[in-house]
């Protein structure tokens, strides 16, 4: 972590190069009518999903937007299944909504290694995952996800994820993300959610240590030598990175 730790020293994030030299981004187009319209015409009918997602509303209705937005969900699924992934990894399940999304994509003997803290809201996830059948494809390892990630590092599983999704304590993102890479295989996708944390990374008065660090992330990822990447602009922004 030196070359981490002396990186983030360097990096302002309120003095970042402006490299886009474009237009105004299409984005400012789209009305809430228009985004509506996305969102009734652009998810295909599960039952399963909207269960998942209107239990965790009812149990959890101070904190249910932590859910992966309906439409990335289902963007997690296709991405999964056209990359013929059959290694996965998945930092913060909750109730589990995009482990559920990403096991739809997976083959029947395709697996995901789900990491997250907490046994009572993973008890959810469990529950939905079982009714979707595909509970055989998830193997649910509770603890804190760095001390998880250390040890996939250590037996043996660099190199060999085809797919990770990245949705846990902001915090540690930095952490996570310099676990994440050496494990992905060339040509793998890592999926970053929340860069924009509901529009606090670009507020300059917010200085929280989730937004800092997301601030952090989101430079270092651009620079990061190891591998391509994209931010897009949907849900609350997420970081596609591909190892080279
Ligand atoms: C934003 S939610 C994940 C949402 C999930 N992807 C979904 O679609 O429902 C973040 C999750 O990270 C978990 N978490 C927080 N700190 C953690 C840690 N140190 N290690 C592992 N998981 C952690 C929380 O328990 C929570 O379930």
């Amino acid at each position: 972590m030196n070359r981490l730790s002396s990186v983030i020293r360097r990096i302002n994030v309120f003095n970042i190069i402006s490299r886009y030299s474009g237009t105004a981004p299409l984005k400012t187009s789209i009305s809430d009518e228009s985004l509506s319209y996305i969102y009734n015409v652009g998810i295909r009918n599960s039952p399963i999903k909207e269960d998942l997602l209107n239990e965790t509303k009812q149990l959890y209705p101070e904190i249910a937007q932590m859910s992966t937005d309906r439409i990335e969900g289902d963007f997690i699924e296709i991405l999964i299944q056209s990359l013929n992934a059959k290694k996965c990894l998945e930092v913060g399940v909750f109730t589990g909504f995009s482990s559920l999304c990403a096991a739809l994509g997976l083959p029947d003997d395709g697996k995901i290694i789900a990491l997250d803290i907490s046994d009572e809201f993973t008890s959810i996830a469990r529950k939905y995952w079982e009714r979707a059948g595909v509970s055989h494809k998830i193997d649910l390892k509770i603890g804190p996800a760095l001390d998880n990630l250390h040890n996939l590092r250590r037996e043996g599983h660099e190199n060999s994820f085809d797919f990770a999704f990245l949705d846990a304590d902001k915090e540690n993102y930095l952490k996570y993300y310099e676990n994440i890479i050496p494990l992905m295989r060339k040509g793998g996708v890592v999926l970053i959610d929340n860069i924009i944390f509901h529009n606090r990374v670009v507020d300059e008065t917010n200085n929280g240590e989730d937004v800092k660090c997301l601030r952090l992330l989101n430079e270092w990822v651009t620079r990061d030598k190891r591998v391509k990447s994209v931010a897009l602009p949907f849900a609350d922004g997420i970081f596609m990175v591909t190892k080279k």
